[in-house]
């Protein structure tokens, strides 16, 4: 257990809050069917309902089997997460329903016969029906193929119980249920790397959350910003050669190129800093404050859960390491389908070897995790290619929880490495600050463009300020990542047609294997421990369809383990440290829109359902052939395979089942969630501007000096994990641009 004082991590990544949940907009009648609906999703059990087949049970496991999804704070939780996170659809579809089974009326309407008893007053509100009814409304509206919206109310409210009660923690960062799973996090594990340096971005860093408005001018002015102060209009106005808005991979990379060519950069970050001894490692904390929307980024219509990073660092900081240089096959497609020229150049070529070298990349690791030695064991056993993944990071690295920033200070993320550059010299980053706006005239010469970018107006994120920045630049860059670049355009006036279309999502089909402790000695460990990303199977330049392994707390697990019973999903959860996902990652030709923060709607085309189906098949058979004893998918109705004893007949007859299925909105009765860590396309580059949004410098077609340094620019899906090549990318393009300046 921890004692407080010896708490080695931020205070934002620790977790607990101490202040009460508000219920917002929901009554406490809501509040009640919310509780009681969470009371069937985490459902209280008989005292040896999880009996390990009559051996003695052991004490964790009996209170994680009586544990509800009722209990104080959790309803409270997913109605916060519900105000602070959902888009306004998704809270109004939950609203609905509790709105709906609050009344006996409405309970009838979604609960039929279920809801009447030989009981004054004879038809019930949802909350006051027993649990095995209750149970079966849910089961019910899981698979309901009419009236999909009120399902995805359901879904949501799934989603969000699970994802509190499996990543809440206490005062000691400690969850009753994990010792159940087989889960453990121990957040004052000593870093093994002392680290050289504890903040080394502090030199150049402002962090507004640190900030109030009479410190904050002090603050820029010491980091040798030209700064004005318009106090009747409570402007802070800060003169700069580049403003660049988003600290990942691409926006870390051009910083860096772009401060060591002699210019004054000033980078913007709504995120805030954390360093190696910051992190705790806890997943909730962790995706409420490194994750784009706490963690909790569903597509308009449910059907994929999207994560990016928003901290310093950007999806650097959380991703897991894989560093895969950018195809040869693809390169040639962007250079002679997109007339990318840039691609097939020597001076891509040397910027991805700069970028290999500057973030440390190594190409094997020294020992694999469960869910990589399971992966490679599975294709060997297939016959199958199984590359190791080049990581950034040492060779030895095996933390584990890069996904919540790497406390090991071993992963070299834009934060530890091109960041570090930038502030060297002389760049200053100011955290905590949201761009709102580009500032855009007409270009008077009109040379080049209609437009000019004269900088941006950005927020503070701390309600203490009331000023506004106003950054003036002569070169702007935008590296917000793809789901938020276009809308920042967007509300800057651009119109090009590609702005905020195109989007690519890489969407991944999961598919699961159990294997239990003892039955297979060769693939040690948990689930959970290890490298995360160190093995990869790719089929073949064909094919368009790659499998890895995910990295998955048990909140993110639960979240997406489709909802059977109360029963199911605790037996499911008790095998969470042996159970092994393989993902099927697709290159898309679908693509998407996202015109608006947090608003995202998208398109799988029929070549990627095909795709998907080949890989999630291929998923299977390789966890069946590294000896799973079940196996199944993510399919809403739990659709899995015992293994042991089968024959290759009913592998086969059981794998012919095993399809792309729609999402949750379609009016289908099985359905499945999909998944999406790499974003890209929605500002894509092009040879006009009716082809893309910027030229092949990255510039906007509409305005001078506006410059877009991230994953949106790129013309497609990359087909493995872009990183380097939207590192490589944004290295080309800033050296371009200093170019320019010279
Ligand atoms: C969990 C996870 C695992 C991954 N694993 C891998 C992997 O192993 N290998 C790999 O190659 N790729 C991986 N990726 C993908 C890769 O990390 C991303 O594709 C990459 O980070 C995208 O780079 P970017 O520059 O486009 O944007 P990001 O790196 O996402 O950075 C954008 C930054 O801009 C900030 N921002 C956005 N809007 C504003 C605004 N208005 N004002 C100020 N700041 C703003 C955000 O907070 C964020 O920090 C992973 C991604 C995730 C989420
Ligand atoms: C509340 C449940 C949210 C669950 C979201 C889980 C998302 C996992 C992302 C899986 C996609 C992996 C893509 C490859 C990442 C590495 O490059």
């Amino acid at each position: 257990m921890y004692d407080d004082s010896e708490r080695k991590c931020h205070p934002l990544l620790q977790g607990e809050r101490d202040e009460e949940y508000k219920n917002g907009s929901f009554s406490s009648a809501e509040m009640a069917t919310l509780s009681s609906i969470c009371d069937v999703i985490v459902q209280p059990l008989p005292l040896n309902s999880l009996d390990d087949h009559g051996n003695k049970v052991e004490e964790s496991i009996r209170s994680f089997s009586t544990a509800s999804g009722s209990q104080y704070p959790i309803p409270n939780k997913v109605v916060h997460l519900l105000k602070t996170r959902a888009f306004l659809e998704a809270v109004m579809v939950v609203k609905l329903v509790l709105t709906l089974l609050s009344t006996r009326l409405g309970t009838l309407l979604l609960s039929g016969t279920l809801c009447l008893s030989h009981k004054w007053p004879y038809v019930h509100n949802f909350s006051e029906i027993p649990l095995d009814k209750r149970e079966k409304i849910v089961q019910k509206w899981f698979e309901h193929r009419f009236l999909t919206p009120i399902r995805l109310g359901f879904v949501f409210i799934k989603t969000l119980c699970l994802l509190v009660f499996f990543t809440q923690v206490d005062k000691k960062a400690n969850n009753p249920a994990w010792e159940a799973i087989g889960y453990h996090v121990d957040i004052n594990e000593e870093h093994p790397k002392k680290e050289q340096n504890k903040r080394p971005l502090q030199k150049g860093m402002v962090e507004i959350m640190k900030e109030t408005d009479q410190t904050l001018v002090h603050s820029l002015l010491q980091k040798g910003l030209d700064v004005t102060e318009e106090l009747k209009e409570n402007i802070c106005r800060i003169k700069c050669d580049v403003v660049i808005i988003g600290s990942g991979c691409g926006g870390g990379v051009a910083a860096a190129i772009l401060a060591k060519s002699g210019k004054k950069v000033v980078v913007l970050e709504k995120g805030n800093y954390f360093t190696q001894t910051d992190y705790s490692k806890l997943e909730g904390p962790s995706l409420d404050q490194l994750y784009e929307s706490g963690g909790i980024l569903p597509t308009l219509d449910g059907k994929v859960m999207i994560q990016a990073g928003s901290t310093v660092g950007g999806g650097s900081a959380v991703n897991w390491s894989a560093c895969i240089k950018t195809p040869q096959s693809l390169r040639k497609e962007w250079a002679e389908e997109y007339h990318i020229k840039l691609y097939e150049s020597h001076e891509y070529t040397s910027a991805m070897n700069k970028v290999c070298e500057r973030i440390g990349v190594t190409e094997k690791c020294t020992k694999e995790g469960f869910q990589n030695q399971v992966l490679r064991k599975g294709c060997q056993n297939l016959g199958l290619k199984v590359d190791s993944v080049p990581q950034n990071a040492s060779e030895n690295h095996h933390c584990g929880t890069c996904c919540y920033g790497c406390r090991s200070g071993d992963k070299k993320g834009t934060d530890s490495t091109w960041l570090v550059d930038a502030v060297d010299h002389g760049a200053v980053i100011i955290t905590g600050c949201k761009a709102k706006k580009f500032m855009v005239t007409r270009n008077q010469n009109g040379k080049k463009r209609r437009k000019k970018c004269l900088g941006v107006i950005a927020q503070v994120l701390n309600d203490k300020i009331l000023k506004r920045l106003h950054i003036e630049a002569k070169v702007t860059i935008s590296a917000c990542g793809s789901l938020l670049t276009p809308p920042l355009m967007i509300s800057s006036g651009l119109k090009n047609p590609n702005i905020g279309r195109n989007l690519h999502l890489h969407p991944v089909a999961m598919a699961w294997g159990y294997f239990p402790e003892g039955e297979t000695d060769d693939l040690t460990g948990k689930s959970y421990e290890g490298g995360i990303l160190t093995s990869v199977h790719k089929p073949g330049s064909d094919e368009t369809y790659i499998l890895e392994v995910p990295a998955l707390g048990p909140g993110c697990f639960a979240g997406l383990t489709p909802w059977v019973s109360g029963q199911d999903l605790k037996e499911r959860m008790l095998k969470y440290s042996r159970t092994a996902h393989v993902f099927s990652l697709v290159k898309d030709r679908g693509s998407g829109e996202v015109t608006s923060a947090g608003r995202i709607s998208y398109k799988f085309s029929k070549f990627d359902n095909e795709n998907i189906k080949k890989g999630l098949r291929q998923a299977l058979r390789v966890l069946i052939a590294a000896g799973a004893v079940a196996v199944g998918t993510q399919r809403s109705d739990g659709q899995r395979l015992k293994c042991k004893g089968t024959s290759k007949e009913e592998i086969e007859e059981f794998l012919e089942t095993v399809d792309a299925v729609p999402g949750p909105m379609s009016m289908v009765k099985d359905w499945n969630i999909y998944c999406s860590a790499h974003q890209m396309g929605s500002c894509r580059m092009g040879k006009s501007e009716k082809e893309g949004a910027v030229d092949e410098n990255g510039e906007s077609w509409e305005a001078e000096g506006l410059y877009v340094c991230d994953a949106s620019i790129l013309p497609s899906a990359v087909g493995v994990n872009p990183m380097i090549t939207i590192q490589s990318t944004a290295y080309c393009l800033a050296e371009r641009i200093a170019d320019i300046f010279r």
